[in-house]
């Protein structure tokens, strides 16, 4: 069995979800889609999910949201009348809405995921129809029957792991299932979201738990090329990438897969593929756990902005058993997960993500460090990007660093941070948020042209 993921730009308009149905229905391996929540026709549109959100942040707000309801439920409309469906589709979805929109507020995290989790349940309902009517043997599969349960962190959840056995019961289901991505339910029966971007984790799940022969992932491009093609624009198609590879891309800015994607199926073996919708016939992109490493030592160039640096130094920090764990401690205290931690013999810098950090857990953090470690200096910087070069070939190759920080600094790029070592395949550079899109151009540059 196949299992394939379709992304909300295939999802977007009825045409695209022609395109899609199309794809699914050519391959009769292809029996267990997931589907987003419509995404962008154009680049000023905005997505369902966005939508969903400003309709429970005005309800939260405000108690009513009836504007923000009806703007969903016209998108699902106007998709609905361009598939041929009749109205009943849309009263479905309208009663949908107006059920989520009901009833006080509670709990803001669960509420935001309800209304967050209805732009995948409804595109799964609408696509399920619209093959229906074209005389398929499909049916929409609610997460909650099929078993799909997750931590009640709502909107950053994980899968539990009963989930897998519950939902290798799909494998024995003759026709074709139509699974909304992005949400799972906890065990207390509440809707729960993966983060932003998360149907691609989804289907990871669902392909790891069938032991599908492969996990499609159907996105607007024809491969995933070896850096963002929004800043090179003529960057280079890679064929095949190792998991490694991509798991250290994607978490570094490669946003065509979700950076949790890959585990659920790397624990498999199962293999991944990035395929177009709009041009289903190319080849796409592998993701695999080995490839042949030739002269290509150096797979892709990523970037991120959004993190910030907390700089400790204290004299004598290296004598000091238990300081590192005292700082992640407190960090751990205020409920924060920490991205690299590179240190000297009198300084330790922890870099974090910005959007963690509100002022209150800012400044309790270093006050606790300043009073419980009696530190010398501390500051908390913001505006990081972290940049990284990734390939499987790189610790085989000598002089990779020098001739990075080298086309760095000839550009005029200040590197505040290097880190490798601690993956053997990247090496990252922490740079200043305004220079991350020039230091991944130079860099792609330097390895690929
Ligand atoms: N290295 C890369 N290769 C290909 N696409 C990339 C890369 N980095 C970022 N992207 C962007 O990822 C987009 C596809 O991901 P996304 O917008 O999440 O699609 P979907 O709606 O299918 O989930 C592409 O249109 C492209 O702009
Ligand atoms: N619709 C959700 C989940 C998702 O995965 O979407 P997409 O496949 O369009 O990235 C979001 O926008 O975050």
């Amino acid at each position: 069995m196949k299992v394939c993921k379709f992304g909300g730009t295939s999802l977007a308009s009825a045409e695209q979800i022609i395109k899609v149905c199309d794809i699914i229905t050519s391959d009769p391996e292809r029996r267990l889609a997931v589907v987003s929540a419509p995404g962008k026709r154009s680049k000023e549109d905005i997505k369902v999910t966005d939508l969903l959100i400003s309709c429970a942040e005005k309800y939260i707000k405000t108690g009513e949201a009836v504007n923000e309801m009806n703007a969903v439920i016209a998108r699902f409309d106007d998709i609905a009348k361009g598939l041929g469906l009749d109205g009943s589709i849309t009263e479905v979805i309208a009663e949908d809405m107006k059920k989520r929109l009901s009833g006080p507020v509670t709990h803001e995290g669960m509420f935001m995921d309800l209304l967050k989790a209805a732009g995948e349940d409804n595109s799964a309902k609408v696509v399920a129809a619209y093959l229906q009517s074209k005389g398929y043997d499909a049916k929409y599969l609610n997460p909650k029957d099929a078993g799909l349960f997750l931590s009640d962190e709502f909107g950053n959840a994980r899968v539990l792991p009963e989930s897998f056995d519950n939902l290798k019961a799909l494998n024995d289901y003759e026709g074709i299932i139509i699974f909304p991505g992005f949400f799972g339910y906890s065990k207390a029966g509440d809707v729960v979201t993966f983060p932003r971007g998360g149907s691609d984790i989804t289907g990871s799940i669902l392909a790891a738990a069938v032991c599908a022969d492969v996990y499609e992932n159907f996105t607007d491009v024809d491969s995933v090329f070896a850096a963002n093609p929004n800043i090179v624009p003529d960057a280079k198609a890679i064929s095949v990438f190792t998991y490694r590879e991509m798991r250290e891309l994607s978490y570094a800015g490669f946003s065509v897969l979700h950076e949790e994607t890959l585990e659920p199926v790397y624990r498999k073996g199962i293999p991944v593929c990035i395929k177009n919708t709009n041009n289903p016939s190319a080849p796409g992109t592998m993701i695999v756990k080995e490839r042949g490493v030739n002269s290509d030592h150096v797979a892709g160039i990523a970037g991120d902005v959004g993190f910030s640096t907390l700089y400790i130094s204290k004299y004598m920090m290296n004598r000091e058993v238990g300081f590192g764990r005292k700082v992640l401690q407190i960090l751990e205290e205020q409920g924060l997960s920490y991205e690299h931690v590179p240190s000297g013999i009198d300084n330790m810098s922890v870099v974090l993500r910005t959007k963690e950090l509100t002022e209150e857990k800012e400044k309790q953090v270093i006050e606790q460090i300043k009073n419980e470690l009696s530190v010398d200096d501390i500051e908390i910087v913001p505006y990081l990007a972290l940049v990284m070069v990734v390939g499987e070939g790189m610790r085989h190759t000598v002089g990779l660093a020098a001739r990075a920080t080298n086309a760095l600094s000839k550009a005029g790029v200040n590197i505040e941070m290097i880190n490798q070592g601690s993956s053997e395949v990247s090496m990252m550079f922490g740079v200043r948020a305004n220079e991350c899109d020039m230091a991944i151009k130079v860099l792609y540059k330097e390895f690929f042209n």
